[in-house]
């Protein structure tokens, strides 16, 4: 009973007091006769190929508590294998941002949160950490469905570095300290760093999970409390992983989650007076829109990662069947999806043409499908709208006279599958060397010498991340000084441990998370100065 019991584990804990707040209900039956939590990661991928549940509706999670909107209005979330609607959730705007801003507020100042000690915090997340872990079929399986990812992805690696995270960041939650000073005069000078207060987090539908641990995870474990806005597309996991959260023992209005749309609810949260401090995750022009808002309103700091189109530079040492394997991977990551893809592959121009050959096979040889099935690589593109931009993107290359080695159409008549597409002969002033188009598009480039590719890997607005492959010390490290970016990974891609810090140079951001520097943005630094002497004047 596979389904079945999915189904319930997640009306238990989506739902909280009674039949009011009631979040699912069962469709067709299928079932197997065990229990989810007792099957492999395998058994369940396979068991679940055609869940045959239906989640009918959601409510958000305000002051711990789920509630209903406050415009009684809700709106479909999707499965995107099928474009069919999986559930109804509750659509947050700009009240229920105020009600949950309240409740933060009010758990803030007044709430147990406060005054708890560090070391009771960093329980609570490492408690957290323990839940996810229980729960990691549950969780894989919804991200899976809402977003599209494959399940043995999202189970193997998405879900152990969610517990990650907040097992690092609750190491930290009582490691917080300030500094002593010296300074000119006879003062005793130190620095207290305290929460900033109310943190208005919004996030995109990529890792819904893991955006929500990399926002979620440093601002409780310095003290704050929180109103995250899930993205419209993917609401599911952080209402479940919230849930958790309070049974981990986090006291109501600690942790609100709101679903709803950018232009309303999200719009509202960064605007809004009473938040002290706004993260945002999604692309570069939204980016500009809510650091507008959050300047106009009550000039709160604002940290932001935004969009990328990161070089994955392949010099002529490299071993090239390695080379294929890791700048596919850069770029075909979670159907592409990624802020940090390697989408503009850089390849020397001596090995130029089998490079080409060899991407060619790799990107064929991609497996693509339910991302249910066991071994499947690459699932569907989110929703129509970034099926229909990718696909749009895919005729502007061929338009422009790059090569299309493979793919470049829809896989399948139903969902949102994309053919691994692989252009060659790609020129830096092509929108798809110039647009981060989101989808399993390669582009590949020829380039004569480490200068001419430093250069053209630096002449974007974006400044995310960028790849090196090379056998060379001396290259590498004259790669990794020259290119403009925040994260650069040498003969490797894509290694996110909770310490290292990410984050944009130029138009991919402002500010960095994880790692020590995430809880910079979350902490207010007060100096205190105290005369050592009494003072004259006294
Ligand atoms: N740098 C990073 O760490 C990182 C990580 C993941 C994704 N991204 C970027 O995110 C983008 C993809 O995500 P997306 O399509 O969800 O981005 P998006 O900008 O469309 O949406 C992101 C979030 O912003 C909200 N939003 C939209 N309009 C808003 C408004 N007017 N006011 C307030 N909030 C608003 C959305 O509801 C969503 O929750 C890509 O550009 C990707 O590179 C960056």
């Amino acid at each position: 009973m596979a389904a079945r019991r999915l189904s319930s584990l997640l009306s238990r804990s989506l739902s909280v007091s009674g039949s009011a707040s009631l979040l699912l209900s069962r469709g067709t039956t299928s079932c197997h006769g065990r229990s989810i939590s007792r099957f492999s990661t395998a058994s369940v991928a396979e068991e679940l190929i055609t869940p045959p549940v239906q989640i009918t509706y959601t409510q958000n999670l305000i002051n711990g508590q789920f509630v209903d909107a406050a415009s009684g209005k809700n709106f479909p979330t999707y499965d995107p294998r099928t474009g069919e609607v999986i559930a109804h959730v509750a659509e947050g705007d700009a009240e229920d941002i105020n009600r949950a801003v309240a409740a933060a507020r009010k758990a803030f100042d007044e709430g147990p949160w406060p005054k708890m000690t560090a070391y009771e915090r960093s329980r609570i997340l490492l408690r957290f950490a323990d839940l996810v872990e229980k729960n990691t079929e549950e969780l894989a399986a919804l991200e899976s469905w809402n977003n599209g990812k494959p399940y043995e992805q999202a189970a193997q690696a998405e879900l152990p570095m969610l517990a990650r995270l907040f097992r690092y960041y609750a190491g930290w939650a009582d490691k917080i300290h300030g500094l002593t000073v010296p300074a000119d005069g006879d003062y005793h000078v130190q620095t207290l760093h305290e929460p900033i207060g109310v943190a208005g987090q919004i996030i995109p539908w990529n890792f819904p999970l893991l955006m929500f641990a990399w926002k979620v995870g440093p601002a409780l474990a310095c003290g704050n409390t929180v109103v995250l806005k899930t993205a419209e597309q993917t609401p599911l996991t952080a209402l479940y992983a919230a849930k958790l959260f309070h049974e981990a023992g986090l006291p109501p209005g600690v942790l609100n989650i709101v679903s709803g749309f950018g232009p309303t609810a999200g719009a509202a949260l960064a605007s809004h007076m009473d938040v002290d401090k706004l993260a945002f995750t999604g692309s570069t022009d939204t980016g500009k829109i809510v650091l507008e808002l959050a300047a106009r309103s009550n000039l709160k700091p604002v940290t932001l990662e935004l969009g990328g189109k990161s070089p994955f530079i392949v010099c002529e040492d490299a071993d090239i069947d390695r080379a294929v394997e890791l700048a596919h991977f850069a770029l075909f990551f979670n159907q592409g999806q990624c802020c940090c893809a390697g989408s503009r592959t850089y390849v020397h121009e001596r090995i130029y043409d089998e490079f080409i050959e060899k991407s060619k096979a790799r990107a064929t040889r991609r497996v693509v499908g339910d991302p249910f099935k066991k071994g499947v690589e690459q699932g569907p593109q989110i929703d129509a709208e970034q099926f229909d931009k990718v696909l749009r993107y895919i005729r502007s290359g061929i338009q422009s006279n790059a090569t299309l080695e493979c793919g470049g159409d829809r896989l399948g008549s139903k969902g949102y599958f994309i053919q691994p597409t692989v252009f060659s002969n790609v020129q830096d002033d092509m929108l798809i060397a110039k647009d981060e188009i989101f989808g399993p598009v390669q582009s590949i480039l020829k380039f004569k010498d480490i200068d001419d590719v430093i250069r053209r890997a630096n002449t974007t607005r974006y400044g995310l991340a960028a790849g090196v492959f090379t056998r060379s010390l001396d290259t590498a490290n004259t790669l990794t000084r020259a290119l403009r970016a925040g994260t650069i990974w040498v003969n490797c891609f894509d290694v996110f441990d909770a310490a290292i810090p990410f984050g944009g140079y130029k138009m991919s951001g402002i500010g960095r998370e994880k790692g020590i520097y995430s809880l910079h943005n979350y902490l207010q630094v007060k100096a205190v100065v105290t005369p050592l002497k009494k003072a004259a004047w006294l």
